[in-house]
């Protein structure tokens, strides 16, 4: 499936009592046919009053704790049972999903951190509003926005997100030593106080066409800095989401889901798999 042109793969373990090892994440990342920017692994749920627990690989085998285009998707292949809206937990907490149209979901994705130690930062920083990028990245801006939703977004205001070359900075910013956990990297130009458009470079996946977690952060870091309400339009590559910060301190996002092709896993494709 995809949501917004973010690749996502749903693993459906519920039945099963497996775990997923990184290796095998990234097994399934190069096997012939499967294309990908997140793995969801569904099982069983841990509370009787969720629907499932949900598990979230990048294509390098790491884990991350938040999905919004990815939990859209799992939304959409649990509707095919019966379900319009969903609690599904995740190991940053409960995420909820509810359906708009056929192919329209929102998610809540629960409240952003805001602290340098939630992000996190490799040392206090007063404002994360505004972090002084040290040491500096040649051709990046020297300030950023920091957010968590639950995994580490680091957001750039940028004059024109087109001329951002992401392929070069991307991964100086990724591993840069602020990100104990590494970050997820968002350039963020402002068209008006209710719509931004949005380039990001994912943590442990590289350029995508969308990052439903990345776009929460990014309207959560412009309504902060006073550029933006606190709803707005997130323009991506691969599609738009609809954000807003919620007075309870929540953050919605809404959103089109795609079902491209279900499928079973050669289980050859995790022989001779280098650790
Ligand atoms: N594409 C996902 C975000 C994955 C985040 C992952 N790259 C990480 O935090 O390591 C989304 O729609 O929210």
């Amino acid at each position: 499936m995809n949501g917004a042109g973010n690749e996502i793969l749903i693993l459906d373990l519920r039945g099963l009592d497996h775990e997923v090892a990184p290796q095998d994440a990234r097994a399934i990342a190069r096997a012939p046919g499967l294309r990908f920017d997140q793995l969801m692994t569904l099982h069983a749920p841990r509370r009787a009053e969720d629907d499932a627990f949900m598990r979230i690989y990048n294509i390098d085998g790491s884990l991350s704790a938040a999905c919004g285009n990815g939990t859209r998707c799992v939304a959409f292949a649990l509707a095919r049972e019966g379900k319009d809206a969903l609690r599904l937990e995740t190991d940053a907490g409960l995420v909820e999903t509810w359906r708009l149209a056929e192919r329209v979901f929102a998610v809540d994705m629960g409240r952003p951190g805001l602290e340098w130690r939630d992000i996190p930062l490799a040392h206090e920083v007063a404002d994360t509003r505004s972090v002084a990028l040290e040491p500096p990245v040649a051709g990046a801006p020297t300030h950023f926005s920091a957010v968590s939703m639950g995994n580490p977004h680091a957001v750039f205001f940028v004059a024109d997100a087109a001329l951002v070359d992401l392929e070069a900075l991307g991964p100086a910013l990724e591993h840069h030593p602020l990100f104990p956990q590494r970050a997820n990297i968002s350039f963020a130009q402002i068209l008006a106080r209710d719509d931004i458009l949005l380039r990001v470079w994912e943590r442990g996946t590289g350029a995508t066409k969308a990052c439903g977690s990345a776009a929460c952060a990014t309207l959560v870091a412009a309504a902060r800095a006073g550029l933006t309400q606190r709803a707005a339009r997130l323009r991506l590559p691969g599609g738009d989401l609809e954000i807003d910060w919620r007075a309870d301190d929540h953050v919605t996002m809404t959103g089109p889901v795609e079902f491209e092709f279900e499928t079973t896993l050669d289980p050859r494709i995790f022989q001779d798999v280098a650790a």
